[in-house]
C-alpha cells in the first residue's frame, strides 16, 4: 500500500503549472465524443479519474489518440453515434465518471452498467437517478448505489430544482436534456461550477441561462473543437495551503483556473489572512486563468461563510489543515456535502487532525477547529486522495514526520503531486509504490 513520509522543517519555492483541470477535462472528453467532427484537446488531466471516462467512451466506440503529455484527439461520432458497450463501464474512483455518464446513457438506445470501486460503490447515486427517471430512464440500483443498470429509453424535459448543490447532478440532467423531447432545465440552490454549461456553449450548443436557471432543448448538435484546459486550482489548492503554512514560502502556479465557481479557496484562505495574488489574467479555452503567487503569512480563525462552501467544496481537506494552523477558531458550516465525497472528509479530517493533537469539534454539517501547534504521527487517508496531499502539506509545519498511509489515489486526480511538491521544497517520500 502506498504511504507518505513527510519530514517538516522545509518551504515551498519556485514556479510552475499544476496539471490540468479535472471536472474540465472529464466534460471535454464526453462532449469530445459526442460532438461531430474532431476535438484536439491539449492540457487534458491524465489522472486516473480521466482515463477511466476515457476508458469508457473507447468501449463505446469512440476513437481517440493519446492522451499523450495532454494531447488528447478525439472522432467525435456525434449525439447518435455511440456503439452499447457489450462489458461494465468501470469508473474506477470517480464520481464525475460515473453521475454525467449516467446522464448520457440514459437516453441511449442500448442499455450499460456503470461500475465502480469500493468508495464509488458507497456514494449516493439517488440523487441523478431521481430526475432521470423522471426524465423517463430506467436505472436499477441497490439502494441507490452503483452498480447502476441503464436500459436505455426515450427521454423528455423536465423543470427540476436540485435539492443539493451539485455540479455533478446539474450536468447529469443537462447532458441527459441532449436526449430529451423538448426543453430541460435545471435550478440550483447556490452557485456550483458551470463548465458544463460553457463548455456546451463552446461546443455550439445553445444553454440558456438566467440566474440559477440553465435550460437546454435537444434537437442540436455538438461541433468538434480545439479547447486547451486550464490548471485545476483544486490541485493548485495545496500548493496555495503549503506556501501559507510554511514560513518563507514564495510559490507561482502558472495558469490556474480562476472560474468564479471555484475560487472559493482563495477567499476564504484571503479572508483568513493568507498572502495570495493574482496576476496575467487572460481568458483560455473560455474559462478565466491566472498566475497564482502565495507566500507565507500567519491565518486567523474565521468563520467560514456557508454561501462560499459549494465555490470550495474540494478545497476543505486543505481548508482544515489551515484552519488548524490559524490562530484561533475556524468554524466550518453548511458543508455536510463533504461526507459523501471520497471519504467522509469530515470525519477522517477530524480524526487526522486529533491524531496529530489538534482540538476539533465534529458537526454534522462541517467542524470548529481550534488552532493550535501540529505533533508528528501516522494518518490514515482512508484511500481519498485529497486527504492524502492536504496532510502532506500540514507536514511542513509538524513538530515531528508525518506518515500518510493509503496514497495511491492521489493518481486520480493529481499524479504528478509527489515529484511537484518534492520540487517545491516538500521532502516528501513515496513508501511502498
Ligand atoms: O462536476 C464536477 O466535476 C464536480 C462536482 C463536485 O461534486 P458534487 O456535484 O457532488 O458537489 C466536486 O466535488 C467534484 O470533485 C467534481
Ligand atoms: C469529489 C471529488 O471527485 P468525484 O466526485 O469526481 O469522485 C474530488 O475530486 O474531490
Amino acid at each position: 500500500m502506498t504511504r507518505y513520509l513527510v519530514h517538516p522543517g522545509s518551504q515551498l519555492k519556485g514556479r510552475f503549472p499544476v496539471p490540468g483541470d479535472k471536472s474540465i477535462s472529464h466534460r471535454a472528453v464526453i462532449l469530445g465524443a459526442l460532438a461531430e467532427g474532431v476535438t484536439e484537446v491539449e492540457g487534458l488531466l491524465e489522472g486516473a479519474d480521466v482515463l477511466a471516462t476515457i476508458a469508457a467512451f473507447r468501449t463505446m466506440g469512440v476513437e481517440m489518440q493519446g492522451p499523450d503529455r495532454g494531447h488528447l484527439r478525439i472522432q467525435g461520432v456525434g449525439l447518435y453515434g455511440l456503439r452499447a458497450p457489450g462489458v461494465p463501464l468501470d469508473c474506477g474512483n470517480s464520481g464525475t465518471a460515473m453521475r454525467l455518464l449516467a446522464g448520457v446513457l440514459a437516453g441511449q438506445n442500448f442499455p450499460s452498467t456503470l461500475i465502480g470501486d469500493a468508495s464509488l460503490q458507497q456514494r449516493p447515486m439517488g440523487r441523478v437517478l431521481r430526475p432521470l427517471a423522471a426524465m423517463g430512464a430506467e436505472i436499477a440500483a441497490q439502494d441507490g448505489k452503483a452498480p447502476l443498470q441503464i436500459h436505455g429509453r426515450p427521454l423528455h424535459g423536465i423543470d427540476y430544482a436540485l435539492p443539493m448543490a451539485s455540479a455533478q447532478v446539474k450536468s447529469a440532467i443537462l447532458l441527459a436534456g441532449l436526449y430529451a423531447e423538448g426543453q430541460t432545465c435545471v435550478t440550483e440552490p447556490a452557485p456550483t461550477r458551470d463548465h458544463s454549461e460553457r463548455m456546451l456553449q463552446g461546443f455550439g450548443y445553445p444553454v440558456e441561462r438566467q440566474g440559477p436557471r440553465a435550460c437546454l432543448r435537444s434537437g442540436g448538435q455538438l461541433h468538434g473543437q480545439s479547447l486547451q484546459v486550464p490548471g485545476d486550482i483544486s490541485s493548485a489548492a495545496f500548493f496555495l495551503l503549503g506556501a501559507t503554512i510554511a514560513p518563507g514560502s514564495d510559490l507561482t502556479l502558472e495558469g490556474v483556473g480562476i472560474n468564479p465557481t471555484r475560487t472559493g479557496i482563495i477567499e476564504i484562505l484571503t479572508r483568513m489572512g493568507a498572502r495570495i495574488d493574482l496576476t496575467a489574467l487572460r481568458v483560455v479555452g473560455g474559462e478565466p486563468v491566472a498566475d497564482i503567487r502565495v507566500r507565507y503569512a500567519q491565518l486567523q480563525g474565521i468563520a467560514i461563510p456557508a454561501h462560499l462552501v459549494p465555490l470550495a467544496i474540494d478545497e476543505f481537506p486543505a481548508l482544515f489543515i489551515a484552519a488548524a494552523c490559524a490562530k484561533g477558531q475556524t468554524v466550518i458550516t453548511g458543508a455536510e456535502e463533504l461526507r459523501v465525497k471520497e471519504s467522509d472528509r469530515i470525519a477522517v479530517m477530524a480524526s487526522g487532525l486529533r491524531a496529530m493533537g489538534v482540538i476539533v469539534e465534529e458537526r454534522a454539517d462541517g467542524a470548529i477547529i481550534n488552532g493550535s501547534l501540529l505533533q508528528g504521527g501516522r494518518i490514515n487517508s482512508q484511500g481519498d486522495h485529497r486527504i492524502a496531499m492536504a496532510f502532506a502539506m500540514a507536514a511542513l509545519v509538524a513538530q515531528g514526520d508525518i506518515e500518510i498511509l493509503d496514497c495511491a489515489n492521489v493518481a486520480t486526480s493529481f499524479p504528478n503531486f509527489p515529484a511537484l511538491a518534492h520540487q517545491a521544497g516538500l521532502l516528501l517520500e513515496v513508501v511502498g509504490a
